[in-house]
């Protein structure tokens, strides 16, 4: 049988890329058997708050700055032409439809986890998608009995893979709002990303 190649999706809005996305698309490419990692960058979503959302190419710009010396990852345009709301489970048909040789698979905080039966077709993603789950802490709400069980009830799936990923407890909101109260957040920053911003009017 033919080698498919396994490649590692990444999603998010990316609004910016920090080190906390590099950190552990780095661990899954050093501790899986993916031979690459997408990061997919999903487009303005018209259900969620744009203010502070930079354009599409923007924060792909960002993404490939980013990457750029990471050989086996790569920058992912492909939902920016696809209908928005971006639902996984239309991108994963159409990226499998464009490379018929390619294996994906889903890569996932465990706070999305609890959600994910709420997702679009989740039960044929679950059927058909190896999904690697990364831990993450998990606030008050997630905590909640009920998703708790749900969680609990999905994570016993075969197709779902745990690893024991570092917890970087940073997010793109809380570098967003450091830039526009004028704080230094080059350590969080891949240092062409922080050129990027420092250059520029973004987020302030
Ligand atoms: N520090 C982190 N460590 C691991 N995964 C993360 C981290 N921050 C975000 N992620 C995950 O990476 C994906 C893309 O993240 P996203 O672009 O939404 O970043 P974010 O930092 O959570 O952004 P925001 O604060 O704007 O919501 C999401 O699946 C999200 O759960
Ligand atoms: O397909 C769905 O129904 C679906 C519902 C919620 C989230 N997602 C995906 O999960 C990613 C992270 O979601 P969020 O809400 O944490 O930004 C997002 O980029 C989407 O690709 C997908």
């Amino acid at each position: 049988m033919e080698h498919s190649k396994k490649i590692g999706l990444f999603f998010g809005s990316f609004n910016p890329i920090h080190i906390g996305h590099l950190i552990l698309g780095n661990y899954i490419l050093e501790n899986s058997d993916m031979e690459e990692l997408w990061f997919v960058v999903s487009p303005q979503n018209p259900f969620k708050d744009k203010k502070s959302l930079l354009k599409d190419h923007n924060r792909l710009d960002m993404v490939q700055l980013a990457i750029k010396n990471y050989p086996k990852m790569r920058a992912s345009n492909v939902e920016f032409s696809l209908p928005v709301p971006s639902y996984t489970i239309d991108t994963l048909t159409y990226l499998k439809e464009k490379h018929p040789d390619y294996s994906f698979s889903l890569i996932m905080g465990e706070d999305n986890l609890g959600s994910l039966h709420k997702w679009k077709n989740y039960e044929l993603l679950l059927e058909n998608y190896q999904i690697i789950v990364y831990p993450r802490i998990l606030g008050e709400e997630k905590k909640d009995e009920v998703v708790e069980s749900l969680r609990l009830t999905v994570e016993k799936h075969e197709n779902i893979h745990q690893i024991n990923a570092p917890i970087i407890e940073l997010s793109a909101t809380e570098i967003r709002n450091m830039i526009k109260a004028g704080k230094n957040t080059r350590p969080m920053l891949p240092p062409e990303v922080f050129d990027y911003l420092d250059g520029s009017s973004f987020y302030k």
